[in-house]
């Protein structure tokens, strides 16, 4: 297995689907009926495409090594280089077999974690006021992403100005870079890490995957195309990657059941349990079974209040281009690698405001046939 055939191997997957969707920073989403030139779209337009690639490669390394890796980190990595080249234009290759040091990826944790914890740390302001703690350690990790979100500013300056937008702040661009980083980056690698992890423990889903992959590949797959499509969203639905979502009340309102909502408080919706209640989903709520999300052969749509990993249709602007990306990432993963849990590894939530492990998804690799 090398570069080359994996590398055909996509774009043989992507040219038999009938549509394919290509998401372009800062414009709307590109749409190609015609799945002859695929190839160059994939190349050209999107750069998670080689992405995939190379975390295939590490993994194949690895896997002859017969190494210990954490999965979590490495897609970790596939997804900050992305999101980094997509968005803002810049190659920071922290996605390389010797793991270079990844402040910006750390300081970012940090922060993410802190942040979490200030909503029940009652010692919060006193940290704050003698800056102490973990109140200290939140300063020197915005002070990393700082001086990153303005390293790569000149390239969203430009992509505004071509946008007709350039009397953006300084302050607004490192939001825009912020908010970007996280949506891109925080979210399709715990999404793949628990797919991955379901996979792990339901052998049966991988191998019934694996087949599908197989057939596609030799021109007997059925007629729709969905390949890893309904694996991912039923590793949303028990493992949403924004598992709980607070919002701030502007105004005192009444909510449809009649609960009064006051003004400076505070209303959170929970992805996390409305996707495991047996009311929503029956009594195997908790099981995880992708093929309730086909009926007939055809897959279907939950209603946004049911399924509600993206909140709401519309508001997830990367909602298209994460299924891309996390499409490639399984089909490739799942094609040419058997994945086996460390014994002993322990697979456990990390408090904070994404839902990944504590420990990482440490794992050995077998390549398939
Ligand atoms: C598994 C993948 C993803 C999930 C589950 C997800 C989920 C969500 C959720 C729940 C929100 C609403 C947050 C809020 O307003 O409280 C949101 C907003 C957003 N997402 Fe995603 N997201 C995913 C991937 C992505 C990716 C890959 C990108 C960009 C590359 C992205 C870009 C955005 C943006 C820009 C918003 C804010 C939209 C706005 O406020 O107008 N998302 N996403």
């Amino acid at each position: 297995m090398n570069y080359d055939r994996m590398h055909d191997w996509l774009v043989n997957y992507f040219s038999k689907s009938k549509t394919i969707v290509v998401p372009m920073p800062f414009t709307t989403y590109t749409y190609i009926a015609d799945p002859a030139n695929v190839e160059h779209v994939l190349k050209t337009n999107f750069n998670n495409y080689p992405k995939a690639l190379k975390l295939s490669t590490i993994l194949c390394q690895v896997s002859f090594l017969n190494h210990e890796i954490d999965m979590q980190e490495l897609l970790m990595r596939m997804t900050l280089d992305s999101i980094c080249k997509v968005g803002f234009g810049v190659e920071i290759g922290t996605l390389a077999p010797n793991l270079p040091e990844n402040s910006y990826a750390h300081a970012f944790d940090t922060a993410n974690i802190i942040v979490t914890l200030r909503f029940i740390d009652p010692l919060r302001k006193i940290k704050k006021m003698l800056s102490i703690g973990s109140e200290v350690q939140l300063e020197k990790s915005i002070k990393v992403i700082d001086d990153f979100t303005y390293s790569v500013k000149q390239d969203i300056l430009s992509r505004f100005i071509e946008l007709g937008e350039s009397n953006a702040t300084d302050k607004s661009l490192k939001d825009v870079v912020l908010n970007f980083a996280i949506a891109g980056r925080d979210t399709t690698a715990p999404t793949l890490s628990w797919a991955i992890y379901m996979f792990m423990t339901h052998a049966h889903v991988a191998d019934k995957l694996y087949l599908e992959l197989k057939k596609f590949e030799e021109n007997r797959a059925n007629e729709e195309h969905f390949l890893a499509s309904i694996e991912i969203t039923e590793t949303l639905r028990l493992y949403p990657a924004v598992p709980q979502d607070p919002k701030g009340i502007l105004e005192d309102d009444v909510l449809p059941d009649g609960t009064k909502i006051k003004a400076g408080g505070m209303v959170t919706y929970v992805p996390y349990s409305v996707g495991r209640m047996e009311y929503n989903w029956g009594p195997d709520a908790a099981s995880f079974v992708p093929e309730r999300w086909f009926k007939d052969r055809v897959l279907k749509t939950e209603s946004p209040f049911k399924f509600t990993a993206f909140q709401d249709q519309g508001i997830c602007l990367g909602k298209d281009s994460a299924y891309l990306q996390m499409r490639m990432g399984l089909a490739i993963l799942c094609r040419f690698y058997k994945f086996n849990l460390v014994p002993d590894h322990v697979v456990k939530y990390r408090m904070m405001t994404i839902l990944s492990m504590a420990y990482g998804l440490k794992l050995t690799i077998e390549r398939r046939s």
